[in-house]
């Protein structure tokens, strides 16, 4: 399981939250990342924990103000990036382009959607993974894993019947070991997860307990 950690615009310590998912990474063998905010992916890389944007545009170098390269996350540490984040929604035809332009930068991707039915329409596109996040449960107590089981079960299903080589992973509401293995247990390949970690007093503990069934 994959357990990538989103900070979004949280008024988290990012190094903070980099250091302890990067010792909790080498004590457990769990793979664990970390998507800061763009300005922060540099001195997040350098802690040596696996570093992932939280969006790349579409656009290649040139006359584009404001544009996220995808060349330029890479340059700055990123190993990876999501696409089409609940709280960040493309064009499908951005979509497209984004996963093109981080193919292009040697970037893994992740196409992130709210149902089964855009899960299967991004897995058409050939991203590494894509992601299923319902928006009404994301920031909440419960995990989608829990809250809504059938959800992940027929994402799973979704990218299964366009591309069997597309990773399916879950989130919203992951917090604690016991929802990473439902997870996982629902077919999930990993999951993605914010306030679970970005708003703990003691983002450390947290993140052992989310790796502590694997
Ligand atoms: O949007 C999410 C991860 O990308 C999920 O957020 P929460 O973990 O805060 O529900």
């Amino acid at each position: 399981m994959f357990i990538l950690v989103n900070l979004k615009a949280y008024p988290c310590d990012p190094i903070e939250v980099a250091t302890a998912a990067r010792d909790v990474a080498e004590a457990s063998g769990a793979r664990i990342g970390v998507a800061p905010q763009a300005a922060d992916l540099a001195r997040v890389a350098e802690t040596g924990v696996e570093t992932w944007a939280q969006h790349v545009s579409p656009n290649a170098h040139g006359s584009h103000t404001g544009s996220t390269l995808a060349e330029a996350v890479a340059d700055n540490g990123a190993e990876g990036t999501l696409i089409n984040h609940s709280e960040n929604r493309l064009k499908l035809a951005d979509i497209d382009g984004s996963v093109e332009a981080a193919e292009r930068a040697d970037l893994e991707t992740i196409v992130c959607a709210n149902n089964p039915a855009q899960v299967g329409a991004a897995a058409a596109l050939s991203p590494d993974a894509v992601a299923v996040e319902p928006p009404e449960l994301i920031g909440g107590d419960v995990s989608v894993a829990t809250a809504d089981p059938g959800i992940v079960e027929d994402a799973v299903a979704a990218a299964e019947a366009v591309d069997p080589a597309v990773d399916v992973f879950c989130g919203a509401g992951v917090s604690t070991g016991d929802d990473v293995d439902a997870a996982a247990d629902l077919g999930a390949s990993g999951v993605l997860l914010a306030s679970g970690v970005a708003k703990a007093d003691d983002p450390a503990a947290v993140l052992e307990d989310l790796v502590s069934g694997l």
